[in-house]
């Protein structure tokens, strides 16, 4: 009885969810899932029929953008795997008499503007906004992060104590020697030569500050992220900010002020679009403006699991767990997309098909059909060179709450580490425990070991479970001098994880753009880890804009990977300003008329002037605030009454 009132509840949020979206108001400026008057789909045409292959969080979120609107497609989601939700993964084990939550990949997700809040709306839209917990920035977890180097850890400057504070920590800590030097020469160094197109994370932050910034620092931090190697990551696409501004100003710190009043276009469109919705709400922002990270309390696979179960109650969507694409092919004359599955060699057709595979994987099953008994070759062969790292997960939980010798968020190793103090190829530790204990129900001290990535390129086997648990006691017994052993343990390996965006990344993926438009007419679209980011804020972002192309009239020029014709544009920071957007354009025609006036006027009657301007700005960033509260009164108000009509039904 409870299960079903609660499925009522979901199926009518879903239903809510599609109301919502297709109210004109609430029209989006730049991704309109809808089909509207001016699609090349009129809403007497018949359903389309999309496959979406990969049921992780990109698979998930596509299908979900997909179906909220009015006349949504069919859609179909093909996963190799019995379970759907791919990455994300959240597992409640039992421990002396009670509970603790173990995360097998991303445990937190940050709350950056526009990508973060993207993902809060999104968490709000499908019921998670209650199950949100924003950890503080004031927490030790946000405010003291640890590396290794060379035999100890030592904690990174602390931003909020200032400078002078950090200063005494750069001459004493030989990670840090020679940094404060190349940062103070960085803007008499020679800029790139005009034609380098790309380099790597490593050449480019050793020619423009020092190459122990890059091996001490810098590589422990790319570990935390791609656990992939510096010296091999893209600068282009995983640094674009500093990478624009080198080659606009000629030195990455002169451009820091330049940077600052910069946002990529693509992240623009989407701050217009949340403000366009008031999402998420004024409560959530306010939270977010105060937090470091956010996560779930039962884990982040709550968000694929929610996906899941309100795309299967909305009908629209079939899932196909266990049923892996062996084959895409364009068929009937380039009309539809045929996929051959490894179920029987079950074939199927759609109209367009969504790959939200590794790209690689992708570039293995889209072959030439060869009629003179050659070989098929990849259609997409800028994809098969793609990389992506493994990563071995181990939890580790002690029933003592003080285990730990210090406090923080974890530490990270980085790549200069000599190998007799890092046999067991560790990338880093998280202290789960202090970022978060609501998830648990007994107290205790819960660690995360992260072994291999890149380490491990080009080895034939890595370490199995039992191997990886010893390498993990004996990683946090020589750092942290942990001897007791763990009350609970839990192992993942998580096999190409992380694919590694390397030097070229841009290059190849411009390639993979024309060579999808050709083959497959735009019918065969991306999106997923492999290409515009690899967190999940990317992947979500990326869901929404493809789900948004599939359905937009010019479908067929889109491919996922569209934005890689151009280099990354940016625009104006202060012309996307979210829901100030307005007050800040008025005020700064007030500022220029001010300024024109100068001329004529003297000094009280400018100071006056100046003030009435203060007031009027302050008066407009007040009403903005009492309707952003309205609206999520009026939120809050609309949900209590779908809970309600779902308990009576
Ligand atoms: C399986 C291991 C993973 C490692 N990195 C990732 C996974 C899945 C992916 C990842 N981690 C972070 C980001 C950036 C998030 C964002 O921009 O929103 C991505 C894409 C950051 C991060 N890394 C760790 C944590 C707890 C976080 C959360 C955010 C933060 O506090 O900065 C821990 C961690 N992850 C990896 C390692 C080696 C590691 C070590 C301490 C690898």
């Amino acid at each position: 009885m409870r299960l079903k009132r609660h499925g009522n509840l979901l199926q009518n949020s879903l239903k809510q969810v599609c109301l919502k979206s297709s109210a004109p108001h609430l029209a989006p400026t730049g991704y309109s899932c809808r089909r509207n008057a001016s699609s090349t789909v009129s809403p007497s045409a018949p359903q389309q029929d999309i496959a979406i292959v990969g049921g992780g969080i990109t698979g998930l979120s596509t299908a979900y953008y997909l179906s909220r609107g009015p006349n949504s497609p069919k859609v179909t989601v093909y996963e190799s795997s019995k379970r759907i939700g791919g990455w994300l993964s959240s597992r409640s084990v039992d421990v002396n008499g009670g509970k603790v939550l173990f995360e097998q990949g991303p445990r937190s997700l940050r709350p950056s503007v526009p990508r973060g809040l993207n993902t809060v709306a999104l968490l709000e839209e499908i019921g998670l906004g209650d199950e949100i917990i924003y950890i503080p920035k004031t927490s030790p977890s946000a405010q003291l992060r640890w590396l290794f180097y060379p035999d100890h850890l030592f904690s990174l400057p602390v931003p909020s104590e200032g400078l002078l504070a950090a200063l005494p920590k750069f001459f004493q800590e030989p990670a840090l020697k020679g940094i404060v030097w190349g940062i103070l020469t960085e803007i008499f160094k020679e800029t790139r030569p005009e034609d380098l197109e790309d380099e790597s994370v490593g050449s480019f932050l050793s020619r423009r500050i020092s190459p122990n910034l890059v091996n001490n620092v810098v590589s422990a931090v790319f570990h935390g992220v791609y656990a992939g190697d510096v010296w091999q990551l893209s600068a282009k696409s995983l640094m674009p900010h500093q990478w624009h501004v080198e080659g606009e100003d000629g030195s990455v710190l002169l451009g820091i002020p330049h940077m600052m009043q910069m946002v990529r276009e693509d992240d623009f469109k989407l701050i217009v679009e949340l403000a366009g919705r008031n999402e998420p709400t004024f409560e959530a922002r306010e939270k977010i403006k105060g937090c470091s990270v956010f996560t779930l309390k039962k884990g982040v696979q709550q968000l694929t699991d929610r996906m899941e179960s309100l795309l299967r109650m909305g009908g629209n969507v079939e899932f196909k767990p266990s049923t892996a694409v062996r084959e895409i092919a364009l068929v009937e004359e380039g009309r539809k997309v045929q996929l051959i599955t490894d179920k029987d060699s079950t074939t199927t057709t759609h109209d367009q098909v969504i790959s939200t595979l590794f790209s690689k994987t992708l570039s293995k099953i889209c072959n030439s059909t060869a009629t003179d008994g050659s070989p098929s070759r990849t259609l997409l062969p800028s994809l098969s060179q793609t990389h992506a790292v493994s990563v071995n997960v181990v939890n580790l939980y002690y029933t003592d709450p003080h285990t730990l010798p210090i406090r923080g968020f974890g530490y990270l190793i980085p790549q200069s580490v000599p190998f007799d103090q890092n046999p067991e190829r560790g990338l880093g530790v998280v202290f789960d425990s202090e970022i978060t204990t609501e998830q648990d129900t007994v107290p205790g001290t819960k660690l995360t070991v992260m072994l291999g990535g890149h380490w491990w390129d080009g080895w034939t086997s890595i370490p199995n479970e039992k191997e990886s648990i010893e390498l993990a006691k004996s990683l946090v017994r020589r750092h942290l001098n942990i001897t007791t052993e763990p009350a609970a343990t839990f192992f993942s390996s998580q096999k190409d994880c992380i694919p590694q965006y390397t030097v070229g990344h841009s290059q190849r993926l411009k390639e993979a753009h024309k060579s999808l438009l050709y083959h497959f007419k735009g019918r065969v679209k991306v999106a997923g880890n492999s290409y515009t980011g690899v967190g999940v804020n990317d992947c979500l972002k990326a869901s929404l804009e493809i789900a948004s192309s599939t359905l937009s009239p010019d479908w067929n020029q889109k491919t996922g990977l569209e934005s890689f014709e151009k280099d990354l544009e940016y625009v104006e920071k202060k012309n996307a300003m979210g829901i100030y957007k307005d007050d800040l354009l008025k005020m700064e025609e007030l500022r220029k008329r001010l300024e024109d006036d100068k001329g004529k006027a003297h000094g009280k009657d400018v100071e006056e002037k100046f003030e009435s301007v203060t007031m009027e700005r302050k008066k407009m960033l007040d009403w903005k605030m009492k309707q952003a509260k309205k609206q999520a009164d009026d939120a809050r108000r609309r949900l209590e009454r779908w809970k309600e009509q779902g308990q009576k039904k």
